[in-house]
This record gives structure tokens, sequence and C-alpha cells, in this order.
């Protein structure tokens, strides 16, 4: 394979290069490098180029030293070996993962050759680094940071002349290389352009290895995967980005930190800093449409990119709060989905920060709140903070269904249990969160004879469907939640004491959203997210309509917000919201509970039809006057239903019945 005249002349040819300063034929950046190389290795190294010996091998243990640094990036980096050995195998070329230092902690043979690679050094443990070999592809990449052909002579020992080596080196997030990938084969045609598809599959393979490095080391932040072509982003990334919770960029892949974190002189620390957008912006745009790619603009050359956004790993941050660690607002709540409910509001922060300190613990959770100040929201972020979260999350809501299917809907039916259509039998609530958790909305209206048999179920861990005989053993974490006063329910006697004890293991009030400090973010979050998913980024609040919509009562708080907002957007035929595109009823609706003014040139517009009566059926004398007292009532108690119901006299059933026939549309439930 090699002979003493092909070894002279070789050995030659270095000593012209590296003493006399001969230049090798073909004079390109990448014969630049390798006379460097030989330099390096002749003067630095005094690596003798006549030496036709084998590579070293490190020992057994050197080589587990070696590995067991390397571990958590081997098993990443398997993969795509793997694949790259698959691709490469019919023609011959062993594929060698070597660590920094050159040493090859993995490799695939070629079984119909492994005698003889093996005896030609191509093994675990060999050491390829230039100090080593001279120049060779794993050596002179760690050397110059590149990725590298050396093809057969140009390799710097006499006994490596013969192979082709194509090999690209991995970097850390920290830009510190980690590994280099090789393909390499004993015999290949002397014409050098014949390597370059195989030279172009390790560097794509290399290169796939280090992003997913980067997305492993990355895990614990918010990590934006950044391309040009939106249907590719699953597939294919060109940039990885990832930031902490206030917006900082904390790193991303080598092309990313290049060519976005430090565009020449400038440098971008922040989402703000980079794109035309914060990245409370960008939550809110993936929370809105989850898994989308999001529209975003480079902020200093206008270039437009798309987004995708993944959560930091939940399962990680939770050990922090396990532990009883202050919670951080700005950490795992994010994480997990209290980062688009708390905006700004300092109670909605404490909320939040205790909540993350029991949702771990045994403790049930009572939320208090106006109608549509997002409880149910808030539980279910508390299921995602805890540890149950891959576990159903399951809400019935006492107050929208008749009294009659409260028992089975909670408690469930075994089969028989009824005659008739629905004799198949239902798990129920109850059990379907099992291990979960369980949201109960408007706990106030749960029947008192259902009230006992909920206490038993907490008692004694176990559940008995109706008709069944055994009772199923549950375990069930509780959140309830209620718009009422529940310990004057309790003195009136229609709510049982020990199980308001039992439920309110830890209380939240949340704030309704006229008394929130962070209204305005609030609305224009709200703003965004609806604009968004109806593809209308472009929307804009013109400031006095924003300036209305924060003085604003909102009886129905953010739900009523939302479905206002949502109005607004499908009905506004400009970029600019106006106060003419919210709903008519809007700014003359129930009466301001905040009291607060309205400004005037916010109620521009067509003149708005009177609260409740826009789209009345045809109503006789008699019914409308009942309209009117129900609409009264209501709004006195605030919309409670079943307060209003038992001030007429009517019972919950009934007053439902008549709210629908009268076409009454609590402010919570409007719809359009
Ligand atoms: N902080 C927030 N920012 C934006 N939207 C929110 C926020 N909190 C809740 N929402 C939205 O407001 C709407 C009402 O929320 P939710 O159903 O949780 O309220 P609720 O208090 O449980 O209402 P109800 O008492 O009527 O059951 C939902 O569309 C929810 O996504």
């Amino acid at each position: 394979m090699r002979g003493h005249g092909e070894i002279a002349r070789h050995v030659e040819r270095v000593v012209e290069v590296v003493e006399k300063g001969v230049s090798l034929p073909r004079h390109t950046a990448a014969q630049d490098r390798l006379a460097r190389s030989w330099k390096r290795s002749l003067s630095n190294y005094q690596v003798d180029p006549s030496l036709a010996s084998t590579p070293q091998v490190v020992t057994a243990q050197e080589l587990r030293e070696h590995r067991d640094r390397l571990d958590a990036f081997m098993r990443i980096a398997r993969e795509g070996l793997d694949r790259l050995h698959e691709q490469l195998l019919p023609s011959n070329y062993c594929v060698l993962l070597t660590d920094a230092s050159g040493v090859t902690v993995d490799f695939r043979t070629v079984p119909s050759l492994d005698r003889e690679l093996r005896g030609e050094g191509f093994r675990n443990g060999t050491r390829w680094s230039e100090r080593d070999e001279g120049t060779c592809g794993v050596g002179t990449s760690l050397a110059d940071g590149q990725p590298i052909l050396v093809h057969r002579g140009e390799h710097f020992r006499s006994h490596n002349i013969a192979f082709t080596c194509s090999s690209a080196p991995i970097f850390g997030i920290d830009d510190r290389p980690l590994a280099v990938l090789d393909a390499s084969a004993l015999y290949s045609p002397e014409n050098r352009d014949s390597q370059m598809l195989v030279f172009q599959m390790v560097v794509e393979k290399a290169r796939l290895i280090e992003d997913a490095f980067a997305f492993h080391s990355l895990r614990d932040y918010w990590i934006l995967q950044l391309g040009r072509t939106p249907e590719l982003m699953n597939v294919h990334t060109d940039y990885l980005l990832a930031f902490d919770d206030a917006g900082l960029f904390v790193g991303g892949n080598r092309r990313a930190r290049k060519e976005l974190l430090q565009r020449g002189s400038r440098s971008a620390s922040t989402v703000s800093d980079l794109f035309e957008c914060s990245a409370n912006d960008l939550l809110a745009a993936a929370h809105a449409r989850p898994g989308q790619a999001i529209p975003l603009r480079i902020t200093d050359s206008g270039e437009r990119i798309f987004g995708l956004l993944r959560a930091p790993d939940a399962r990680r941050r939770a050990p922090a709060n396990l532990a009883g660690d202050t919670p951080d607002l700005n950490g795992c709540n994010e994480a997990r989905g209290f980062g688009h409910l708390a905006t700004g509001d300092s109670r909605v922060r404490t909320n939040v920060q205790r909540a993350l300190k029991v949702a771990n613990r045994d403790i049930p959770v009572m939320l208090l709140g106006e109608t549509g100040t997002g409880k149910e929201a808030f539980a279910k972020a508390i299921h995602d903070c805890s540890s149950r979260h891959k576990q159903p999350f399951v809400a019935l809501n006492c107050a929208a269904i008749p009294e009659t299917l409260i028992e089975s809907e909670l408690f469930g039916y075994r089969d028989g249990a009824f005659t008739g259509a629905r004799s198949k039998g239902a798990r129920g609530k109850i059990i379907q969160s099992d291990g979960g958790t369980l949201f109960l909305d408007e706990i106030g209206d749960m029947p008192l004879q259902l009230q006992s048999r909920l206490l038993r179920v907490l008692a004694e861990g176990e559940v008995l469907p109706l008709g069944a005989e055994q009772p199923t053993p549950v375990q069930l974490h509780i959140v309830c939640a209620t718009h009422q006063d529940l310990p004057t329910l309790v003195e009136e006697g229609r709510f049982r004491e020990d199980l308001y004890y039992r439920l309110n293991g830890a209380v939240f009030m949340l704030p309704p959203l006229r008394e929130r400090e962070d209204i305005g973010t609030v609305i224009d979050r709200v703003l965004e997210e609806e604009a968004i998913a109806m593809g209308r980024d472009s929307l804009r609040l013109a400031p006095e309509t924003r300036d209305a919509l924060i003085r604003h009562g909102w009886p129905g708080n953010i739900r009523q917000l939302r479905h206002a907002m949502r109005y607004a957007c499908a009905i506004c035929e400009s970029t600019l919201l106006h106060a003419s595109h919210f709903p008519p009823d809007l700014f003359f609706g129930p009466r301001l509970m905040s009291g607060r003014p309205v400004r005037e040139e916010a109620l521009r517009g067509p003149v708005p039809a009177p609260q409740q009566t826009e789209a009345l059926p045809q109503l006789k004398e008699k019914d409308l006057r009942l309209r009117e007292l129900m609409l009264e009532t209501l709004r006195r108690n605030q919309w409670q239903v079943t307060v209003s119901a038992k001030e007429l006299g009517l019972s919950r059933a009934t007053f439902y019945r008549k709210l629908t026939r009268l076409n009454i549309v609590p402010p919570n439930r409007r719809d359009f």
C-alpha cells in the first residue's frame, strides 16, 4: 500500500512545503490550511512524516474516562452516527466520533473490512490529534475549528497517506469544541473531488448533532427555532435561540450566535433587541397558536423570519419548587402556563408565587373571583405546574348543568343504572380525574345532598358510582372555584361547613380586571392573541379606544374582554380599532362597576343600541316586563344566577329556561 518510493516522495514534498515554503499545487484556501497544518505538525509537534507505524490507542480505562466525560453528548450523537454510517456503509466508509482531544470514543466499522480497518488504527481509543498524527481529518479540523477533507497524500504521516478522511468539528454552546465527526475510507479514487459529497454529508450530520445538543443544553430556557420557510420549520431549523424568562438571550446554536446575536459590531442581548417584538409578545403568540410558526421581523434588516417556540423543560424545573425554594415569578410558572396569566399585577404575582408553593402539596385549592377573572385558567396553570401535569385535568361547572345531572356527571354510574339510551354507564368526572386535577367551578352551586357525597369521597378516597356495589379508589386533587361568598352560604346553611373547610386549604382571590394594575397589558395581550388567531396581526388599538377599554368596568372580566376583542377584530376593516368596532352594548352595558368615566371620544361611532335589547325576539308585554325585572335583579346581584333566582322565587332550572327564552345573555357568556 505504501511503498518506499511513495513514502520518500511524500516526505520530500512535506519538507519542501514546510522548510522551503514551496506552495502546494492549486493555491486554494484549503491548500493553505493544509500547508499551515503540515508546518504545525513538523515544527510544533515534531511528528515524523516518514513514520509508518499505526496510530496510538489509549488504554481501556482511559477510553472509559474519555467516554464518561462526554456521556450526555454521546447519547445524542449516537443517532446521527448511525444514520451517517447507514448511508456510507455501501461505499465502505467507516464512521467515527472523537472527543475534543482527538480520542475515538465511538466507532462504526465496515464489517467486511473490519480487520483491515483495525489494523490501520480505525477503532475505538485511537488518538487522532494533530499532536499525535500530524495533519489528518480529525486533528486538523480540531486545530483550526473547521470541517476539512484530508485526502490521501494530504495526510502528514506516511502511514495515513492512502486514506481519505472527511471530518467536521462539533461545538458546544460555549463555543468550545466538543467532538469531531469523521467518515474515512481505506481506499479511494485519486481525484479529491470524488470525496466532496461524502464531505458534505459529514458536515451536515455534524451540524444536526450540534443543533440537537444545543437544544439539549438549552432545554431549561425558552427555545426559539427560526427558519425562513414556515412549512419546513418542523424538520429544518436555520437558527436556535434560547432566552430566559426576562427575555434575555442565554445562547443558541453556532449559526444563530454568529449571524443573529453578533451582527458585525452590533450585538443583541434581548428578544426585543433582535426582533420587532418582546419576549412576552412571543409567548402570547405561541400560546394563541400552539405549534404554529410565528412570523417575526428582524429589527435592523427588516428581514422576515418564522419562529417556533418551545417551553422550558418543565420536569427539570419542578424540583426547585418541591424543595420549597422561593418560587420565581419569571421561572417555572412561565414554563408551565402561569407566564401568560401574570402580566404585572402585584396581586396576581403574589397568587402565582403562592400557587407554585402549594402546587405539589396535598392541599386543596379554592379560587375566588368574579366571573371571567381567569379562575379556570389559573386552576389549569396550577395543574400544569404540578407533578400531576401528565395526568388529566377535568373540569365540571356545577352551575352550567341541571342539578339532576350533576350527580351522574360527577360520580358516574354503572351499566344499566338508568333505563333508556344512556344505560351504558359512565365513569364520572371524579374517576376521570384520578391522579390528576378535578376542577369544580361554581362549587357554591353544588346541591347540598351532593356536597355530602363529595365530602365522603374526599374523606374516604373512593367513589361509588350510581348503581355500583363496589367503590372505586381514587386519588383526588380538587381545585374549586366560585364567585359567591361561601362563608355567607355556610351561614345560611346552603353550603356544608365541613366541606368548606375541606376545600379551602389554599385560598386565592383573583382580582377583577378593572382592578388589575396591568389591565393595559392584558388588553394588549388579548388583542394580540385574537388578532393573530384571525391572521390579522397588524391590528392596533386607537389610543383613545385603548384608554376607554382600560377605564371600562368589565363586569364579565377577561372573558368579556376577549369576546369583545374578537368581535372588534372580526368587524374592523382597517388596521386601527376604534370604539365603533366593539360590540354596541359594550360601553353602555351593565353599570360600569368601577364607576370610572369613559372618555367621550372613545364612544364615537355609530349610536350603540342599549344593552340587551338588540335582536330581541317578538316578546309579549308581560314577558318584556319579566325580562326587565330579571335583568335588573341579575345586574344588582352581579349576575349571580342562584341568588337572583332565589330572590324572584324561581328555581334555578326555571330561571335558566327563562333566561334563554327571554334572550338574556350574561356578560360572561355573550358570544357572537
Ligand atoms: N391573564 C389572562 N390573560 C388573558 N386571557 C385570560 C387570562 N385569564 C383568563 N383568560 C381568558 O379569559 C377567559 C375566561 O377565563 P376563565 O374561564 O378561566 O375564567 P373563570 O373565572 O373561570 O370564569 P367563570 O367564573 O365564568 O367560570 C378565557 O378565555 C381565558 O383564556
